[in-house]
């Protein structure tokens, strides 16, 4: 997708660097994340409208810790640097940075100096910070105004407006850094310049003009599931491209009770997109049998969406080939599938990890940088209902992910019908809104001992995994009512012969992650 100059957000291997990058396009500016080990020639190539230092777990002057190199302050672009990314900022320019003994990890009374410089100008004397440092900056380099001060950290920020850099050790990224979005802003529009015009209006313009551009006078296809991201892909593809775009709906067999008739139903009278509904239960199946790796199954899946995509692209236009699939993913989908900056692979989302080597298809992804909820803002933009906007997301390769162990149609069966309850329960407490997703997963390698009408079941477990979360990025359990998980236990346990026991998990991610596969 082309793109405004971006604020570059450079990862030290940070906790929150992906935090940082939404909070700057919260400030309407758009962003990215770029790993550390990227030369700056390469930075300064994308033409950054400012670039932004993460924090970072080593010590900048430890062996090996990554460095700032100093052609990064001569180039003239604004650079901001918090924590790790302030301290190697200070190294960098002729300051000190020290072990000093005074380590600071959550709120911290931060002291604003005399001269509060631009980030802290009229805040609040006595504000809160969240803090997680062990080294401090003793000396600021020649030039900059220090303009704050922590019981731990005699230089907590500093700026040098004439050359257009600043820094803080506290983490203005958090929550828990009350003024942080505020001071954020202050570095983006008072101190770099940048104009705030990245809106979901904007958004929605340039990704219009971007696939006009990229599919031409071709026919598309979208893989269409129901949930937000590939409905709010669409649409976007629909304003650029009208009918040259058609959706396919795969039923592969994975999915949840009435999701595929819900679907046929709600999403062509909502949008008015030509919708084609495939039946590919059997192919999927079949694929899937006596497989019960986890990396494995996602990519079967993968592979199994594309050849049926490709399928229905010879139906749509036998004539004249499709060239192009619109997929909605999402930022985290590539992150986790190891597309990042350098992350690690936690999983191959489907759609990312799980494709093809020989996939043919050009992909358009204009959701592709996004967070959820920010795609979400946009699907309200275009006018989808909320029924959508709002769906709880579920992954494309379904109830596959949620059967430890082997896929089987049994299994299958049994996992609908207790999801289902679970989905049935949670909805009548009117607590949608407040849960990030419901997963309901089968433990269907285990079993226990039960006792039901007086006489020994050896039945399987199934877990409830109610999460809250913003992102997907980190969740939390969500702590729901016992009255209803008591419902949804015993409705399970009397609905469901083969399940003789419910169990809650209660971890959040990290270290778990939101689904068991
Ligand atoms: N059953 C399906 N049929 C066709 N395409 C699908 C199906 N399931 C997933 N996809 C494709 O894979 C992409 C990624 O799936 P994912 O579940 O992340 O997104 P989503 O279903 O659109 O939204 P949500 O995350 O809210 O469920 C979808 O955007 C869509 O393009
Ligand atoms: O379309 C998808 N294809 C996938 O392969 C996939 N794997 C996980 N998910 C969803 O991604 C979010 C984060 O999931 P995890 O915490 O389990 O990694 C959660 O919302 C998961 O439901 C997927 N979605
Ligand atoms: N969160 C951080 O960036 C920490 C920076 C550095 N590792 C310190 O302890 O001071
Ligand atoms: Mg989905």
């Amino acid at each position: 997708m082309t793109t405004p100059p971006p604020v570059l957000v450079v990862d030290f291997g940070a906790q929150y660097a992906q935090l940082i990058a939404r909070r700057v396009r919260e400030a309407n500016v758009y962003s990215e994340l770029v790993p550390h080990s990227t030369p700056v020639e390469k930075m300064l190539a994308r033409k950054p409208a400012a670039i932004i230092l993460s924090g970072g777990p080593s010590s900048v002057y430890a062996d090996g810790a990554p460095q700032v190199d100093p052609a990064l302050f001569d180039a003239g672009v604004p650079v901001f640097g918090i924590c790790y990314g302030f301290q190697a900022m200070a190294r960098a320019l002729g300051g000190e940075v020290a072990h000093t003994g005074l380590r600071e990890f959550g709120g911290t009374p931060l002291n604003i100096a005399d001269e509060p410089g631009v980030l802290l100008r009229d805040l609040p004397a006595d504000q809160s910070v969240w803090m997680s440092h062990g080294d401090s900056v003793s000396t600021a380099p020649p030039g900059f105004t220090v303009t704050a001060a922590s019981p731990g950290a005699r230089v907590a920020a500093f700026e040098n407006t004439e050359k257009r850099l600043a820094g803080v050790q506290f983490h203005p990224e958090v929550a828990h850094t009350p003024y942080g979005q505020e001071i954020l802003r202050r570095f983006l529009t008072g101190i770099a310049g940048v104009e705030p015009t990245w809106t979901n209006e904007e958004i929605i313009e340039e990704q219009v003009r971007a696939i006009r551009e990229q599919v031409g006078d071709k026919q598309v296809i979208c893989g269409l599931s129901g949930g937000v991201d590939s409905a709010v892909a669409a649409a976007l593809v629909h304003k650029a491209v009208g009918d040259q775009l058609t959706c396919v709906f795969v039923d592969h067999g994975l999915l949840r009770a009435g999701e595929a008739e819900q679907v046929e139903k709600d999403y062509v009278a909502a949008t008015g997109i030509k919708l084609k509904v495939v039946d590919a239960a059997d192919r999927f199946l079949d694929a899937l049998a006596g497989v019960t790796d986890p990396e494995q199954k996602r990519k079967i899946v993968g592979r199994e969406f594309i050849r049926v995509f490709e399928q229905a692209a010879r139906e749509v236009a036998a004539e004249n080939d499709v060239e192009f699939l619109v997929q909605g993913t999402l930022y985290p989908d590539v992150v986790e599938s190891g597309g990042g900056s350098g992350t690690a692979n936690i999983k191959s989302h489907h759609n990312v990890g799980g494709l093809p080597e020989d996939l043919t298809f050009k992909l358009v992804e204009p959701l592709r940088t996004l967070f959820k909820d920010e795609v979400r803002a946009i699907g309200a933009a275009l006018g989808l209902p909320d029924e959508i906007v709002w769906r709880h997301p579920f992954p494309g390769p379904g109830l596959s992910i949620r059967i430890i162990g082997e896929v089987t149609r049994d299994r299958l069966e049994v996992l609908r019908v207790a999801d289902k309850i679970a989905r049935e329960e949670l909805t009548a407490s009117g607590l949608d809104r407040r849960i990030w997703q419901f997963p309901v997963v089968l433990l269907a390698d285990v079993r226990s001992v039960g006792v039901q009408g007086d006489g020994r079941t050896y039945g399987h477990p199934v877990v409830l995994r109610p999460v809250e979360s913003d992102d997907a990025m980190t969740a939390d359990w969500s702590r729901l009512p016992f009255d209803l998980l008591a419902r949804i236990s015993t409705r399970i346990t009397n609905e469901v012969p083969e399940v003789n026991r419910v169990v809650l998990d209660v971890t959040s991610k990290p270290p778990g992650t939101i689904e068991w596969e």
